[in-house]
């Protein structure tokens, strides 16, 4: 059993709703336990997760965020910045799975976020938790 830490930008409350069910609901098929840690937005979530990793607490992490295209560039931002954020720290060793949709329209955040559905969230989690074996096959 590991230990997990879902942190979600909670951005609509209706799709995050959905998506940490489904990132929930494949934590605990797998038996593993989780905390859920809600920050403002997606460009927190890279950084909340480093702040975490160093308590030593969690064995892997799931990144729950929805980011719809706005008039600005700021969309490319917040989902670029927040992926490379993520992904670094995968490439430095971290389990982290990546549930951040990044999207042109509601109707498209709502198919990806319901479970029943396209069910990121829980895809999310299944990524983490497949590094997270990975880890403990090639370091633990
Ligand atoms: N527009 C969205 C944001 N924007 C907020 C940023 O993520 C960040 O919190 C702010 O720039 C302060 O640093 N965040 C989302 O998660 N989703 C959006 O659609
Ligand atoms: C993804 C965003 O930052 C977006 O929601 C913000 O909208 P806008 O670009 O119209 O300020």
């Amino acid at each position: 059993m590991a230990s997990f830490l879902i942190v979600e930008a909670r951005f609509y409350d209706d799709l995050n709703d959905q998506l940490v069910a489904g990132a929930k609901a494949a934590l605990e098929q797998a038996g593993h336990t989780f905390e859920v840690l809600t920050v403002p937005g997606a460009l927190e979530i890279p950084g909340t997760i480093a702040l975490a990793s160093e308590s030593g607490q969690y064995d892997g992490y799931v990144a729950i965020g929805v980011v719809i295209r706005g008039e600005t560039y700021h969309f490319e931002i917040v989902a670029g910045e927040s992926a490379r954020g993520i992904m670094a720290l995968t490439i430095d060793g971290m389990a982290i799975g990546n549930g951040i949709l990044t999207v042109e329209n509601h109707d498209q955040a709502e198919v990806r976020a319901n479970p029943d559905k396209k069910n990121k969230g829980g895809e999310a989690a299944e990524a983490a938790i497949a590094l997270h074996d990975l880890r403990q096959r090639f370091i633990a």
